[in-house]
Parts: C-alpha cells; sequence; structure tokens
C-alpha cells in the first residue's frame, strides 16, 4: 500500500506516449462522457483563479475515469506572454493518484501530454467532420501546438498542400524550416485560409484571427486557442454559419469566448458524434471548439504510468 510516488520528467513522458496508443483512448473516454446516463466518467469543469501579476492563470482539471480506475489532476499555468518572450505559454504538472488510498502514483511533467492529446483530439475532430477530400491544410499560429499539430495531422493524412502563418513572419518562417515536410508560409492569414479544405486555429490571440467571410464552405476549423470567456479567435460570422461541435458543452458554456459571445448555439460533443448519437457534417462548415479536458490528461497519464512500470 505505501508506494513510492514516482517523479517522470518530460522526456520520460515523451519517450512513452504514443498516438497510436492514445487516439482510442481519448475516443473511449470522450464517447463515454457524452453518454448522458453514464457515471463512468467524472469531470468538473476546469476551474481557474487569475495570476494577476504575471498575465497568467492558474488552472485545476481533476477527473475520475471508474471503468479504469483512474484518478488524476492537472494543475495548469497559463500565460500570455509577449511575442518576444522566450518563455514557454503553457508549464503543466499531472499527478495521478492511488484511487484507493488517495496517495500520489506518480507525479509527471504534463508539457508532453498536453501537446499530444491536445492535438489528437483535433486530429479525432478532422477524421469525423472534415470535408471527405481535404487536400489543404492551413494552421494559424506557430507555437508548440503547431509542432504536435503538424506531426500528427501529417501522420494521419495525406494532403498536398501544408500552409502555416503566424502573428510574425520569422515565426512561421522558423516552423516551417523545422519540419520535416514542405510548408508554404504566409504573411497573411486571409490569403493562408483561402480555399483550405481543414484550418487549425493555435494562437494565443486573445481578439479573431479567423473571419467567417475568408473560409471556404463545407470547410473543417479545428479552434484550440482562446480559452477564456472574453477571448475569440474566431468572428461571429465564422462561429453562427458553422455548425458546432465541442469537446465538453458545459466548459463551452462557461470557458469558451467565441460560443458565449457569439451567442452560438452547440449542435454536439464530439462524444456524441463517436457514441453515434448525433451526426458529423462532414459537407457543411463546421467547427470544433477545442478547450481541453481533465479526462484526456487521465487517460494519457495512466498510459504513460503502465508503459513505464513495465519496462521497469
Ligand atoms: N484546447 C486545448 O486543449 C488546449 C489549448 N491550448 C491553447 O492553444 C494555443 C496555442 O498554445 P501554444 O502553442 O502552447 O502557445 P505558443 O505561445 O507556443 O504559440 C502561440 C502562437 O500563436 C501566435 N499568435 C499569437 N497571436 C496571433 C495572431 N493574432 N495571429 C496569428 N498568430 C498569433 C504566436 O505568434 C505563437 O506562434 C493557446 O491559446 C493555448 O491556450 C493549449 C493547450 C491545450
Ligand atoms: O486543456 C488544457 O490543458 C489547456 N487548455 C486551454 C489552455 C491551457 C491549457
Amino acid at each position: 500500500m505505501a508506494e513510492q510516488t514516482v517523479f517522470l520528467s518530460d522526456d520520460v513522458v515523451a519517450r512513452f506516449l504514443r498516438y497510436d496508443d492514445l487516439i482510442p483512448r481519448l475516443e473511449e473516454v470522450m464517447g463515454k462522457f457524452s453518454q448522458s446516463d453514464s457515471s463512468d466518467v467524472v469531470q468538473p469543469v476546469r476551474s481557474a483563479i487569475p495570476i494577476h501579476n504575471h498575465n497568467g492563470f492558474l488552472g485545476m482539471m481533476p477527473a475520475y475515469i471508474a471503468y479504469d480506475d483512474t484518478l488524476c489532476m492537472k494543475v495548469l499555468a497559463y500565460y500570455s506572454r509577449k511575442e518576444n518572450s522566450s518563455l514557454p505559454s503553457l508549464k503543466a504538472t499531472v499527478l495521478l493518484f492511488n484511487p484507493e488510498y488517495g496517495t500520489i502514483t506518480a507525479i509527471m511533467d504534463g508539457t508532453d501530454i498536453t501537446l499530444k492529446r491536445t492535438a489528437a483530439v483535433s486530429a479525432i475532430s478532422a477524421k469525423l467532420l472534415m470535408p471527405a477530400q481535404s487536400d489543404v491544410l492551413c494552421i494559424i499560429g506557430c507555437g508548440d501546438q503547431a509542432v504536435s499539430h503538424y506531426e500528427i495531422f501529417t501522420q494521419l493524412f495525406s494532403f498536398k498542400e501544408v500552409r502555416v502563418c503566424s502573428r510574425r513572419l520569422e515565426t512561421a518562417e522558423r516552423f516551417a524550416a523545422g519540419v520535416p515536410g514542405p510548408v508554404k508560409v504566409f504573411s497573411s492569414a486571409k490569403e493562408a485560409v483561402h480555399g483550405a479544405d481543414i484550418i487549425i486555429t493555435l494562437t494565443t490571440s486573445s481578439e479573431p484571427v479567423l473571419f467567417g467571410e475568408w473560409v471556404k464552405p463545407g470547410a473543417h476549423v479545428a479552434a484550440v486557442g482562446a480559452c477564456r470567456p472574453d477571448w475569440r479567435e474566431l468572428d461571429d460570422v465564422l462561429i453562427r454559419d458553422a455548425v458546432i461541435y465541442v469537446d465538453s458543452r458545459d466548459g463551452a458554456a462557461l470557458e469558451s469566448g467565441d460560443i458565449i459571445l457569439s451567442g452560438a448555439e452547440v449542435f454536439a460533443e464530439l462524444g456524441e458524434v463517436l457514441n453515434g448519437t448525433r451526426p458529423a457534417f462532414r459537407n457543411k462548415t463546421t467547427v470544433f471548439k477545442s478547450l481541453g479536458m481533465g479526462i484526456q490528461d487521465a487517460v494519457s497519464a495512466k498510459l504513460v504510468f503502465d508503459k513505464w512500470k513495465s519496462s521497469q
């Protein structure tokens, strides 16, 4: 019973967290979350407190997954950094508990978990919602999440063209130089998204960066930034004209400025589409508004810990 708490550093977590193990677990847990009659998965909306002096917030993301007996909490600190800052926007730590005793089994760096599970969930949304013939991928915002999104999207799908754009041209150029495949760099988001089949917004902006009039009808947008109730990445036109999918209705109603301030109606949770209880409108313009969920961190942390343990 008195097990030792283990500390797993970022490189260890990265070594044991693989997309092909992660994706089916994320699909399973998001499906269970969206079953209205299920108590298998318990996850409140993230609670957040401001870190006024440093332009940030601390977020707490607990989750319990009964079917797998996984008890977990991620604690993250998010900062709105200046463009030229060398510091990351996000620091995250994941606590994995022994659910029977309440002791801490493992403390893990949460960086790679956050990067990979977020990108994997966006890829799940694309698998379900992007047009059947999707040739052009466009990524707006070229930070850490752009790297993991590029990795999984180019692994899972075959695009004829990948485009990127960021607030500063140098950032997009640096990104393009650092990834293995060909990438077209744009200095304007309007030009970058023209004709794109799938657009991923991965910015730290609190103002819209993507406008409905630029987006090709039928395109799929995975909107990953703007995680506070007064922040936007998308304009009202886009969000009102598209069919809106979210990871959690409760989370979107409390945390997503794009949903709250536009007054948009959420059509479905991604889990409902996975369960087959709500349709995936591939032929319409769709937006998946991602905010991140504690259950996604929990399945990731359990996966890492089990793999690490069997390697000992
Ligand atoms: N939905 C989810 O589960 C999660 C969402 N996030 C969010 O994803 C976003 C990206 O995170 P990171 O890549 O870690 O941040 P980062 O700081 O590494 O990169 C952000 C990028 O956005 C660019 N950017 C900022 N304003 C822009 C604008 N107006 N137009 C174009 N580009 C702009 C910056 O130049 C930078 O390249 C953040 O908003 C973060 O909160 C992060 C983790 C999980
Ligand atoms: O789910 C997460 O982790 C995050 N979501 C929004 C931004 C900060 C990290």
